[in-house]
């Protein structure tokens, strides 16, 4: 099916299904990423403590993991509700905020890798260089400017990508001035968004929380057959779920666009009517609400890498 049919289908879907959407995060973009998951349709529930999160997984129809401001006891959390996930076949963001500031958080970040399936993982590029074991000059939670995503490394940051998907059997999505998301076969560029988006603290943490928002709309029996597909891509399928478990393979990659484009366009939109960083927070929210299907059809730059 047309990528920008699908896409268009998956947000009437959030809408009309008002799924509810599990995120252990950080403090300081929690009460953003709430309300952007409320702008697509879908319900927010920001719950962590270790004796809950297992219950509260159970109900959801999708986990996001946020790394930012790691604390111990988000970190066992994140482990019991990320089992729990698989268990039931729930679907898994994983944001790599800040993998590349210590290496507490990137030992973190592989065990729940290796012990874990996810449908998505994402970060700023160079948190992506950093999980892929390349380097990367990212301090802080900011992307090192040489890392940045250019018309001359291009292909080779793409090829990283599909090459992480592949081991991993998820969609990666890599952050910036222009984004990336890549399955192990295909990569996409995206170049929708503005500046001002990199002058508020959480946008990468509210492209996370819409990526989780969109995964629900992956169909269930595709999702069932998909979560998994570790390794190779056809390493852990059998007979007719493969058709099914490759377009889910792909779906994956396309809750991650529906988040980057929405974030992009609403940025720039946003700008527009703001005059800094505090009028442009509010009128981003607006913007996300508000993005029409025509305009989201009409203003998505999305290229084939
Ligand atoms: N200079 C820019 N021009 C256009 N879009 C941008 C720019 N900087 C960031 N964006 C957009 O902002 C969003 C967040 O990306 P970014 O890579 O800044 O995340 P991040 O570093 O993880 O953010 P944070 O840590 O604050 O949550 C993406 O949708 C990206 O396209
Ligand atoms: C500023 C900051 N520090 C840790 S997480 C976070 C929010 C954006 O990632």
């Amino acid at each position: 099916m047309q990528l920008m049919k699908r896409m268009q289908e998956m947000r009437n879907y959030i809408r009309e299904t008002q799924p509810l959407i599990h995120c252990i995060t950080n403090p300081i973009s929690i009460h953003d990423c709430a309300n952007v998951i409320l702008a697509t349709g879908a319900r927010p529930i920001m719950a962590e403590h270790p004796k809950e999160v297992e219950e509260i997984t159970a109900v959801s129809s999708a986990l996001m993991l946020n790394l930012g401001n790691i604390t111990d006891v988000r970190m066992e959390s994140m482990r019991l509700a990320l089992a729990q996930a698989n268990r039931d076949k729930i679907p898994v963001i994983l944001d790599l905020v800040g993998v590349t500031c210590s290496h507490l958080r990137r030992r973190f970040a592989e065990s729940l890798l290796e012990e874990g399936q996810f449908a998505v993982i994402k970060g700023n590029i160079s948190e992506i260089l950093a999980v892929a074991s390349l380097p990367f000059h990212g301090t802080g939670i900011d992307a090192g400017a040489e890392d940045a995503i250019s018309g001359e490394n291009q292909s080779q940051r793409g090829e990283v990508a599909k090459s992480l998907a592949k081991t991993l059997g998820c969609a990666v999505l890599a952050t910036g001035k222009k984004d990336l998301v890549a399955v192990s076969d295909q990569a996409f560029l995206v170049s929708n968004g503005d500046p001002a988006l990199s002058g508020i603290t959480g946008t990468g943490c509210m492209v996370g929380a819409l990526t989780a928002s969109y995964l629900p709309a992956v169909s269930t029996q595709s999702l069932r057959s998909s979560i998994g597909t570790k390794g190779t891509d056809s390493e852990y399928l059998v007979g007719d779920s493969c058709a099914e478990a490759e377009s889910a393979f792909s779906e994956w990659a396309l809750s991650a666009l529906l988040g980057v484009v929405t974030m992009g366009i609403a940025g720039e939109k946003a700008t527009k009517d703001s005059r800094g960083p505090g009028s442009f927070q509010t009128a981003l929210l607006d913007e996300i609400f508000c993005l029409s299907e025509e305009e989201f059809a009409r203003k998505a730059r999305i290229y084939p890498l």
